[in-house]
């Protein structure tokens, strides 16, 4: 990477914010339930630790939308990161004002700090000038390591970059080295899975993945929309009208160039949004008006194509596999990624975390803490969170 890295820095003695993606998925008690996010960025904190710096560390949980917003703390992560580190990390109740700044202004070389909920302001993600301004005078150096949000033009992974120099943590130097190398010239054939439930943030992507992928796999929330513009009925499943169109569009191009879509063949679909909720298999053309699907399946040719995939990469769980009941779909295709032999990359908080409860992780050739971020990296486009960090 032709970027500054921690490495190219003297941070002895120094204050260095750091934006890190813990956005971490939570059980209702507020449970973290897979902290990889967390555990991938400790090489870049005992680098730091080792080298005398004082460690500000700033992340979101969530989309708080400017409200404080007590399931959406980061406290749950302040303890979890003290034991991963063996260590004490100290928390401010805000990010900005004065608890930020005492709390980083006492802070000590080989000390820890989380500051609260970055999108407890909209200020944030608005990438706010005096907000971003705010941060950076918590610290001498900024270090970005937040690849999850490298997709994302906000405060603390850009507009920070005005105020402070910027350079690379080892997680995001690691990423965008791997899915770079993996993906600039991917080997073939190459499928895209999709799905999850940012179906308005990610929907947009296909687009692109029709003119790079062989054959691209529709699952998730994501499907809904898709299966809708086939004409079929959804009954109450998670769907975006607006995007109907799209949806039609990107079936259409799929068409014409020749890629293979592969959407459910079969759907469990469920009386309520609950683990215990009354469901059944159906077929795409049987769902009941006032059921709603979560979970899908996939036909045997979707599975051998990527049994015999040489590059593959998902996004999105297939179902909400946070309940059994509708967690077959992602665990057929968890299945499948790992039976092919060539380069698989699985990346998401929530993918990470279904991929686990398969057990299939070490199957996969790279788990990337970036599930919007990697699929918008391999569109090629410039990220704003990589473009902010200085350069050699
Ligand atoms: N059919 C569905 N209806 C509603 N939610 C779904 C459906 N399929 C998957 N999901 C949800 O999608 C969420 C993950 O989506 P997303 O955030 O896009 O993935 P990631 O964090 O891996 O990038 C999971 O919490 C899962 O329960
Ligand atoms: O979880 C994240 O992205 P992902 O769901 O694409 O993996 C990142 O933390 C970015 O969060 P955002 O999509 O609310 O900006």
């Amino acid at each position: 990477m032709n970027k500054k890295s921690i490495r190219d820095i003297d941070v002895n003695g120094k204050k260095v914010f750091i934006r890190v993606d813990f956005n971490v998925p939570m059980d209702e008690n507020q449970n973290i339930t897979n902290d990889k996010r967390i555990r991938a960025t400790l090489p870049t904190l005992n680098y730091l630790l080792e080298n005398n710096a004082a460690i500000i560390l700033a992340c979101h949980v969530g989309r708080p939308k400017g409200q404080r917003v007590p399931e959406l703390s980061v406290k749950p992560i302040v303890a979890r990161l003290s034991e991963l580190l063996g260590k004490e990390v100290k928390y401010a109740e805000d990010c900005v004002g004065e608890a930020a700044s005492k709390a980083a202004a006492d802070l000590k070389p080989g000390e820890v700090l989380l500051l609260e909920n970055l999108r407890y302001h909209n200020e944030e993600t608005k990438n706010d000038p005096e907000f971003a301004k705010q941060l950076a005078s918590l610290a001498d150096v900024a270090v970005d390591d937040a690849f999850g949000v490298s997709h994302r033009a906000h405060a603390s992974n850009a507009g920070i970059a005005q105020y402070v120099e910027v350079v690379g943590g080892f997680l995001i130097e690691k990423e965008i080295q791997f899915i770079g190398k993996a993906l600039s010239n991917p080997e073939r054939p190459f499928v895209a899975i999709i799905g999850g439930a940012k179906v308005s943030d990610k929907i947009g992507v296909i687009s692109n993945l029709l003119e790079k992928a062989d054959a691209v796999v529709i699952g998730g929330g994501m499907a809904n929309t898709f299966l809708a513009a086939q004409g079929k009925g959804i009954g109450s499943s998670l769907f975006e009208e607006e995007k109907l169109p799209l949806a039609k569009e990107l079936l259409a191009k799929a068409e014409e160039k020749g890629v293979k879509v592969f959407l459910p063949a079969e759907v469990v679909v469920a009386d309520k949004f609950a683990a215990d909720a009354n469901h059944k298999t159906v077929s795409v053309d049987e769902v009941p008006a006032d059921w709603m699907i979560l979970d899908n399946k996939f036909s045997k040719e979707c599975q051998e194509a990527l049994e015999n995939a040489k590059t593959i990469v998902w996004n999105g769980p297939m179902g909400v596999f946070e309940f059994d009941a509708f967690a077959h779909g992602t665990e057929d295709i968890a299945h499948a990624v790992a039976e092919s032999t060539g380069i698989s990359i699985v990346g998401g908080g929530d993918s990470i975390a279904a991929l686990k409860k398969t057990g299939l992780s070490d199957k996969i050739t790279h788990i990337s803490t970036g599930g919007g971020a990697t699929l918008e990296f391999l569109e090629g486009k410039p990220m704003p969170g990589i473009a902010a960090i200085a350069d050699k």
